[in-house]
């Protein structure tokens, strides 16, 4: 069987790509638990699941395949022993272990088929969905302080994050913001049990078990040797050098990682957020990310003379970085917004720098950001447009809404 995994770049041409559609997941969400969630307004689900329906058929209609989070999660079920430690792990990570509802959740999961578990794991359990034989316990009398026996998961459809394709390997993140840790889980068992994934040794860059969070926004494959990173609100410089240790180590072709630091805001939670790149030569950026003269905090590290080491030199300048890394003459910046003051801030918080390229010069897009669309064409790149009114709800774009599987070589 070929091997699934192969992502050496940012534009190569996709070929598979690993989405979510919103789901009942966002029926869960409530004005008191915005915030904590990560959205700023409840999208419309048949809406919002028509636009997601649209962005996958555009992707289908340009040859990619698109295989669905839930359905592969369900598929790595391949067993009873499987099923239950997913069941008891997913469980211990949202805290129901300490509570004395424990059995009676566990009990009603197990009594579910394989695919209705994933989607229960997926949108949670209210409390009045299960109906208590036994005796109530004091959390469960507080329904409005505490509605949920499992809290759900409406960022899921950000497919980008919870992990991240590098080379022939996978980085299996440890996610910042406790909303979002489980959906992490799904990926550790797709890869480890899936019959697509687990007949071939993948190595793991990065696993889910450590201290130190990193997020797949954050992690730009921009060429077949050079991985950028953003040092974020939600990736620490700590699981940006383990990662890169275990990319040097051993046989992987990575041998730098170009770590560029972004504000630590809502706005720019991702360096995704602010900087895509879009063909060999020309990249996104979010004015707002760079001093008054450009310069911005960027490191570069490589591999160092034992496998536990990094060498480690700064850059102030991100179009000359990226020409070192790159190998290239010229490296051309487009400002989201064009650069003014009021487009680009706009446009930037409904996803304008976050493009999703499916080839060179050939980027899906936002429609509602049409200064940035506009001034990508007349750069010569082709821009393919989708709908976003309640997609963007979330506060992610089409390169946050995808995870790319499998892209050709340049
Ligand atoms: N790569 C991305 O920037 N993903 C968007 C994630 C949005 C989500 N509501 C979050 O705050 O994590």
């Amino acid at each position: 069987m070929k091997y699934p995994l192969n992502v050496t770049s940012e534009i190569g041409e996709l070929k598979t790509v690993l989405l979510k559609r919103p789901g009942k997941e966002l029926e869960n969400l409530t004005p008191e638990f915005l915030e904590v969630l990560l959205f700023d307004d409840i999208p419309f689900l048949p809406a919002i699941q028509k636009e997601h329906d649209y962005f996958a058929t555009t992707l289908r209609n340009r040859g990619v395949e698109v295989v669905y989070l839930d359905t592969l999660a369900t598929e790595a079920l391949i067993n009873d022993d499987v099923r239950m430690n997913l069941i008891e792990d997913f469980m211990r990570e949202s805290n129901l272990v300490e509570t004395r509802s424990y059995e009676m959740v566990k009990e009603y999961l197990i009594s579910l088929p394989k695919d209705q578990l994933i989607s229960t794991l997926m949108h949670g359990i209210r409390k009045n969905e299960l109906t208590s034989t036994g005796k109530k316990h004091l959390h469960e009398m507080l329904e409005d302080f505490d509605p949920f026996y499992l809290y759900p998961l409406p960022n899921l459809y950000f497919t980008r994050d919870p992990a991240a394709v590098i080379g022939n390997g996978v980085s299996v993140n440890r996610m910042n913001r406790s909303a979002r840790k489980r959906e992490s889980l799904f990926l550790q068992y797709i890869i480890k049990y899936h019959p697509r994934f687990a007949q071939h040794d993948i190595p793991l860059w990065f696993n889910r078990d450590g201290a130190y969070s990193i997020e797949g926004g954050d992690e730009l494959v921009i060429s077949h040797d050079t991985v950028a990173i953003g040092i974020s609100a939600r990736t620490t410089a700590q699981a940006i050098e383990k990662i890169a240790i275990n990319l040097f180590r051993g046989n992987s072709n990575y041998q730098k990682v170009m770590a560029v630091e972004i504000p630590k805001s809502r706005a720019f939670m991702h360096l995704d957020t602010v900087f895509t790149m879009v063909d060999h030569d020309k990249f996104t950026v979010h004015p707002g990310i760079q001093g008054p003269g450009g310069e911005m905090n960027i490191f570069i590290l490589e591999r160092g003379d034992s496998a536990e080491e990094v060498n480690i030199s700064q850059r102030s300048n991100i179009v000359e970085a990226l020409q070192e890394v790159l190998n290239l003459k010229e490296v051309t910046l487009i400002p989201c917004g064009g650069g003014d003051h009021i487009a680009s801030a706009r446009e930037q918080w409904n996803d304008g720098s976050n493009t999703l390229a499916i080839s060179p010069g050939v980027v899906v897009t936002y429609d509602r950001n049409y200064v940035s669309n506009e001034l990508l064409r007349s750069y010569g790149i082709e821009v393919i447009e989708v709908q976003s009114s309640e997609l963007a709800r979330g506060r992610g774009g089409p390169r946050c809404m995808s995870m790319p599987l499998y892209r050709e070589d340049l």
